[in-house]
């Protein structure tokens, strides 16, 4: 099957030119997101993140570089062209946005309060909405009695409105608890897998892309450093950065005081095993041990699932003869798609 891209960004910049210094927030920014897709754009504050999708809906102009929505070039429409795009792209934010004067049901249908539909039509429709979200018990309520999780499904289902193909996502889960954070991420699963909806989320937390993202791009200082599947750049961070993010989400790290506690006995190496194929590492590590004579300790473990495929690693101690310990370790490095490092340098 041909792959298209619903969105192309082709050498975007952006110059605030109110900034004072002129500061250049997005530089030669080439993206494509494929259509259908769960899109990541991860950075850290600062990096460039809304500013990009905001660009993707008009909502900022680049200062130079096309931005095109399907066969539509995004930055040569005029204002009224801009809003029927949003209907066709819509957002969520970290804030929600809702008004606070309307109820739950108003809020949703505001996006078509002016196209003067008949109100059956509109009732009926904010009704489905609001149960895909779950809150149809909620529609004559207010904004200021529901949760923020709730409140996020309330911008879920008003962002729906309009039968979007994109939905833009700007820090949409920052503001919620994990629990929450988890059931928002599902829901946006959900109108991916199921109203084929090309979900683009912009977040600084390396979690969000790992629980529901296909592909990732990494934006630092306004520049893209590093783009692909999720999976790939789990497994192979390139950038120093990215490594960074990835180890955000490991259980691998260790201090100090960790270290002091388990006691290793001087003729210990202690190493990171990380993998990253769909064999478990079980095997490797008792075939290690009895071919060298050995003894391997299993100290820390991290296993995860990403896009079906396992991922993760493991720090151990190898204990022994130091010639034993030599050849297991050079074993260790000789497995397809383990990657194995000497720990010396504990803080
Ligand atoms: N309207 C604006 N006018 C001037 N400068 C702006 C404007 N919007 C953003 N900037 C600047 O652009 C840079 C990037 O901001 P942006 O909000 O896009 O980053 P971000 O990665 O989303 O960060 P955060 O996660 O903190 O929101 C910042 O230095 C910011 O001050």
């Amino acid at each position: 099957m041909v792959q298209t891209n619903i969105i192309t960004l082709k050498a975007v910049n952006k110059i605030f030119s109110e900034d004072e210094n002129a500061n250049q927030v997005l530089s030669g920014v080439n993206l494509k997101i494929p259509t259908g897709s769960v899109f990541g754009i991860i950075g850290y504050s600062g990096a460039g993140k809304s500013t990009l999708i905001r660009c993707i809906n008009g909502l900022e102009t680049p200062t130079s570089g096309t931005i095109h929505y399907q066969d539509t070039v995004v930055n040569q429409l005029n204002e009224k062209e801009l809003i029927n795009l949003r209907g066709q792209i819509s957002m969520i934010f970290q804030q929600f946005n809702l008004m606070p004067q309307r109820t739950i049901a108003q809020n949703v249908a505001l996006p078509i309060k002016y196209k003067h539909l008949d109100k059956q039509v509109v009732n009926d429709k904010v009704d489905k909405l609001l149960d895909l979200v779950g809150l149809k018990d909620k529609k004559d309520d207010y904004p200021s009695s529901l949760s923020g999780g709730q409140k996020q499904r309330v911008a879920i289902a008003r962002a729906l409105i309009n039968d979007p193909k994109v939905l833009l996502c700007d820090e949409a889960t920052s503001a919620l608890d994990p629990e929450t954070t988890d059931s928002i991420l599902s829901i946006l699963k959900e109108l991916n897998t199921k109203l084929k909806i090309t979900v683009v989320i912009v977040t600084h937390e390396m979690k969000v892309i790992e629980q529901v993202c296909d592909q990732i791009a990494v934006l630092d200082n306004g520049k893209i450093v590093e783009q692909g599947d999720v999976y790939d750049v789990f497994a192979h961070p390139s950038q120093p950065i990215t490594k960074r993010f990835v180890d955000t989400t490991t259980n691998l790290k260790i201090d100090k005081a960790m270290y002091d506690a388990w006691r290793l006995p001087s003729n210990s190496l202690l190493v990171r095993v990380t993998y990253n194929n769909e064999n478990t590492i079980d095997p490797v590590i008792s075939n290690v041990a009895r071919k060298f004579n050995v003894d391997i300790s299993i100290l820390l473990a991290d296993i995860k699932l990403i896009q079906n495929k396992l991922i993760g690693g493991l720090i151990i101690s190898i204990e022994g003869y130091e010639d034993d310990i030599k050849n297991a370790y050079e074993d260790f490095i000789h497995n397809d798609g383990v990657l194995v490092e000497v720990i010396d340098d504990v803080e």
